[in-house]
């Protein structure tokens, strides 16, 4: 179980001496549950999520996993981010293989575990090759294969699908989904595509336009196994979204005002 309690930031501001971008933000993600934020741009959303991952040191509040304090980068945790962090200079099995030599894997071992995640996320052949070689929705296979392999209990992931076409994009949310069910692990998805959302989580959590505290929950009651393409026609997916947008566009609609006067 992940816990976030009374989590809150603040950045020290030129101008207005501090901003506080997250405020008391409270929430339990359960073993094996996938959880998607979502809210305005700028709300916060990474910054919350760069908490947990331990790249931000959190202003006050603390963060739990299975009931013991959550300080700074963790191995329980694995991060897929918007910029895929892989290697230029590593082929895709150094790249893969790298998170188990770090982690003190002989390189058999570290190799053996890598091609079976390369395999998984169907990059199969292209060991060898370096990332210039690989399109961008390769090059997400392989971070997904990079994070996968060290059998993270906690997946935070940020966008990682942007930047890709909306085709590719509903793919690798497929592929997600697959390789997460075998997995087990729970996950924390921020997004700003509602549809994304929907079609991935367990349970869509509204966020305010800043600073990011929790508006609303709402459990996507369903059916798995799901592919993200197909369940777009289901007619709850389309009461689920109106639901939602219902209590997002509100706050989409105070970040864009803000953000406007503001310029
Ligand atoms: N290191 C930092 N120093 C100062 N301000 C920061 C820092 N990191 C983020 N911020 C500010 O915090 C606010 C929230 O940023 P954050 O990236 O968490 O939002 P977000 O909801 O993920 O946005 P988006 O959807 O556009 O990616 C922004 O106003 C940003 O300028």
């Amino acid at each position: 179980m992940l816990e976030l309690r009374s989590l809150t930031k603040r950045f020290s501001d030129p101008a207005a001496g501090a901003r506080t971008v997250v405020e008391d933000f409270d929430l339990e993600v359960k073993p094996g549950e996938f959880c998607a934020l979502i809210g305005p741009t700028g709300c916060g959303k990474s910054t919350v999520l760069s908490m947990v991952a331990g790249l931000e040191r959190p202003s006050a509040g603390t963060i739990l996993a299975d009931g013991a304090e959550l300080a700074g980068t963790d191995p329980r945790t694995g991060l897929v981010f918007q910029q895929d962090n892989v290697f230029p200079w590593k082929t895709v099995l150094g790249n893969v293989a790298a998170g188990p030599r770090f982690r003190g894997a002989s390189r058999a071992e570290a190799n053996a575990r890598a091609m079976d995640w390369i395999r998984r996320v169907g990059l199969a052949g292209f060991e060898q090759h370096y990332p210039h070689q690989l399109s961008g929705g390769m090059r997400k296979r392989v971070a997904l294969a990079q994070t996968f392999v060290n059998d993270p209990r906690i997946l935070l992931m940020d966008e990682p699908f942007s930047g890709l076409d909306a085709q590719t994009r509903q793919i690798m949310a497929g592929e997600l989904l697959e390789l997460w069910e075998a997995l087990g692990a729970s996950v924390l998805f921020v997004t700003h595509d509602l549809e994304e959302a929907i079609a991935l989580a367990d349970r869509v959590v509204v966020l305010t336009a800043r600073p990011a505290t929790v508006k609303r929950e709402f459990t996507v009651d369903l059916p798995r196994p799901r592919s993200p393409r197909e369940i777009r026609f289901h007619p709850r997916f389309v009461e689920l979204h109106e639901e939602i947008w219902s209590s997002l566009g509100d706050e989409v609609r105070t970040a864009y005002t803000r953000a406007t006067t503001a310029s």
